[in-house]
């Protein structure tokens, strides 16, 4: 019994330590929890202690602060008060006058606005007006625009017409036509002669032959003994001494339209010397070697106006369809020289050459040197070596006379391929008339081995390979020719005399080719002279030529002037004879 007493006892000890260790356990844990909350609570009053210091400092400063604010206000005497009042008193009183002044400007402000705004209302309208008119204007200009095109459309065929009935205009008026010129009287007029009395001398310089109107030429004729006569000589055109070059240039330029139709065209200078040939076929020479300068602009004669206008015709062809040659030869004593002729070192002197008659009857100077110039300027610088070269004498009439013929030829020439010819000329008698030049022109001249045809030839888009293309070529001939004086008045003798002499036999045997032709005979005498030769292609037939006479104004010249104003008036009986004899069935072309 005692065991078991002393088992139970030991268990309920046991049980007892266990249920102690599990209390010490919690009391334990309990421990750590409140340590841990101890230690929070330590952090937590060194934090508010921390902000206590911080709100004590404060504290104190604002106390400080308070206080010396009071020790201010203590301190401010009561005359700074006032001053301060009546500051803030004028303040006021600014700020009033700001605000009235603010509110004036308001009203003004809003016085220009309504002024602006209905300015700008008024110009609103104006633009909507103007817009209105803008939108009538473009509808005329539409309008406009379209009729501009109808008549150029018109213009144009009105063009094609033109030229038609321009060649037409000029083979009705003749293919020959006469226009005279009479020069002003110069300072040479009045220079005296060997053993002329003073009395005789003022006659001789007096001012015989005047332009009546612009067709009629009045010579007072007079001998001593004799009353005066008044001679009439009727012309195409006739220039008064104060007609500038300009209106001269202005008769010839129709021909030049002609010469681009395909007809050989000639412009020619008849007239004793110092009549005035050269300056109207150039325009006044200057320099020792008697050239002219393209700078004389309004001055320029016949011979560099037609070349500028005929590189301007050209200008209006298709581009490469056309080229231009230029030769230059005169005739001195009956024989042809080539001015353009170059020796070995290219130095230009004249070269006698001889003129042909070629199968069909035309005139051909073979070797005769051609040079393709592209423009006038080339063209004129070349006239200008060839002037250089021209034989002259000073003779009684004046110092620089020119004693040969001097004939500078512009050649147009193209190569075209069967059809082609109407897309170059776009009317058909132009186009007609070159289909009838291809079948018979110059065959001699066309030098087709010229390297300028073979490289130059435009070869249309439509050309077959097979077709053989032709050449064409047109003439202008542009001719000074010598002085057609009486041999007394010129004063000349030997050698001069004898180029005298060839001058007048060339200009009679030019006087007998004009009779032969308005008397139509079988025979025309162009090779009595190697001027009329060599103008055979440009005098007679469909060829035009224009005869410009040079007429000096004074008594002293009155027997030269009356010869050639009657070489003038045979000259247009040709004409005169052609009109009458023509049949309307018959092409007067034919020769
Ligand atoms: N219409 C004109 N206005 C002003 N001067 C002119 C006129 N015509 C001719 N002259 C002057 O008269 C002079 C002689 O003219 P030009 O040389 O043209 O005569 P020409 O007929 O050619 O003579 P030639 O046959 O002897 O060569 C030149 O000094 C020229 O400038």
């Amino acid at each position: 019994m005692r065991q078991s007493g002393g088992i139970s006892l030991g268990f309920v000890s046991d049980q007892r330590v266990r249920q102690l260790e599990r209390k010490l356990r919690t009391k334990e844990e309990r421990i750590v929890v409140l340590e841990t909350e101890n230690s929070l609570l330590h952090l937590k009053l060194a934090e508010c202690q921390g902000l206590i210091g911080r709100s004590t400092d404060e504290a104190s400063q604002l106390y400080f602060v308070s206080e010396k604010q009071q020790n201010l206000h203590k301190s401010l005497p009561s005359l700074v008060i006032q001053e301060l009042h009546a500051t803030i008193q004028g303040l006021k009183q600014d700020l009033k006058n700001l605000h009235s002044f603010a509110l004036e400007r308001s009203r003004d402000f809003q016085h220009q606005y309504k002024n602006h705004l209905y300015q700008v209302l008024t110009a609103v309208q104006k633009i909507q007006l103007q817009n209105e008119a803008m939108q009538t204007f473009q509808t005329k200009a539409f309008d406009l625009e379209q009729s501009l095109q109808e008549v150029t459309e018109r213009y144009e065929k009105e063009k094609r017409k033109r030229r038609v009935l321009h060649n037409s205009l000029i083979e009705l008026r003749g293919n020959i036509r006469v226009h005279c010129r009479i020069r002003p009287l110069l300072l040479f007029d009045a220079t005296p002669g060997h053993s002329v009395s003073h009395n005789r001398h003022k006659k001789l310089s007096e001012k015989v032959a005047y332009a009546a109107d612009d067709e009629t030429v009045l010579v007072k004729c007079s001998r001593p003994g004799h009353a005066s006569i008044n001679k009439l000589f009727q012309f195409e055109r006739v220039y008064s001494a104060t007609e500038s070059q300009d209106a001269v240039f202005a008769d010839v330029a129709p021909l030049l339209t002609s010469l681009l139709d395909g007809y050989n065209v000639c412009i020619m200078a008849y007239g004793q010397t110092g009549s005035g040939k050269t300056h109207t076929m150039f325009g006044p020479l200057s320099g020792d070697n008697f050239i002219f300068s393209t700078e004389d602009g309004p001055e320029l004669g016949i011979i560099p106006r037609a070349t500028e206008e005929v590189f301007r015709l050209i200008s209006e062809k298709p581009p490469g369809s056309l080229w231009v040659e230029v030769s230059v030869v005169e005739v001195y004593n009956n024989e042809i020289f080539d001015l353009l002729a170059k020796d070995s070192y290219g130095t230009v002197f004249g070269i006698k050459r001889e003129v042909v008659t070629t199968k069909e009857g035309k005139s051909d100077v073979p070797f005769l040197t051609y040079e393709t110039v592209e423009n006038a300027a080339e063209f004129l610088q070349l006239v200008n070596k060839g002037l250089q070269l021209r034989v002259k004498h000073p003779t009684l009439v004046h110092a620089h006379s020119s004693r040969s013929h001097l004939i500078v030829t512009l050649t147009i020439a193209m190569t075209v391929l069967g059809d082609s010819i109407g897309t170059l000329w776009a009317d058909e008698e132009s186009s007609q008339k070159l289909s009838k030049v291809l079948s018979c022109t110059f065959p001699q001249q066309l030098r087709e081995d010229k390297t300028t045809f073979s490289s130059r030839a435009s070869s249309p888009a439509h050309s077959e390979p097979t077709e053989k293309p032709k050449h064409i070529k047109t003439k202008l001939q542009l001719v000074d020719l010598a002085g057609s004086e009486c041999v007394g008045m010129s004063g000349v003798t030997g050698a001069a005399l004898r180029e005298t002499s060839f001058i007048n036999r060339s200009l009679s045997a030019l006087s007998d080719v004009l009779g032969a032709i308005s008397e139509q005979r079988s025979h025309i005498p162009y090779r009595n002279s190697k001027l009329t030769h060599l103008l055979q292609d440009s005098i007679g037939g469909d060829a035009k030529l224009l005869v410009m006479l040079c007429v000096s104004p004074c008594q002293k010249y009155l027997a030269e002037s009356l010869q050639s104003l009657g070489f003038g008036t045979r000259a247009r009986q040709v004409q005169r004879g052609q009109v009458k004899k023509r049949n309307p069935l018959v092409s007067s072309k034919s020769k």
